[in-house]
């Protein structure tokens, strides 16, 4: 297991405490029930949304399980042919893509996407 495993999630920056913690996830806690966040209204409209944003990110995670193959593919055949793993001039191309679409944030994101990426050797 890795380090990163182990550690302790980084606190978000607006809830610096824990909040809403699903007690039912811990063996022998209280039901379910009793684990509703205090003071968060959690309407229709809430919960069809959040089931909207689970089904975004089950999405997202597949699509970049599916980049991840692919570039994983790229390598494997530049290698065979005597290149390197990497190709930084096509990273610099992706890092504006992502810039130019979502800001300064993308660069994180596309940084993010192409650690995922790179591979392990
Ligand atoms: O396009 C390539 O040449 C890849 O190897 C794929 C990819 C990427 O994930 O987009 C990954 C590593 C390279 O440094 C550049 C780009």
């Amino acid at each position: 297991m890795t380090p990163s495993a182990t550690a302790t999630p980084a606190a978000h920056p607006e809830h610096p405490e824990p909040v809403g913690l699903d007690a039912s996830a811990v063996p022998g806690a209280a039901p379910a029930e009793a684990a509703e966040p205090v003071g968060q209204p959690t309407p229709a409209g809430v919960r069809t949304g959040r089931a909207q944003i689970d089904d975004l990110d089950a999405r997202i995670l597949a699509l970049i399980a599916e980049r991840v193959h692919t570039a994983a593919t790229i390598q494997a055949a530049r290698i065979a042919e005597g290149g390197r793993r990497l190709d930084l001039k096509r990273e610099t191309e992706i890092i504006a893509r992502y810039r130019e679409a979502l800001g300064r944030p993308g660069v994180t994101v596309a940084m993010a996407v192409l650690e995922l990426c790179r591979g392990r050797v």
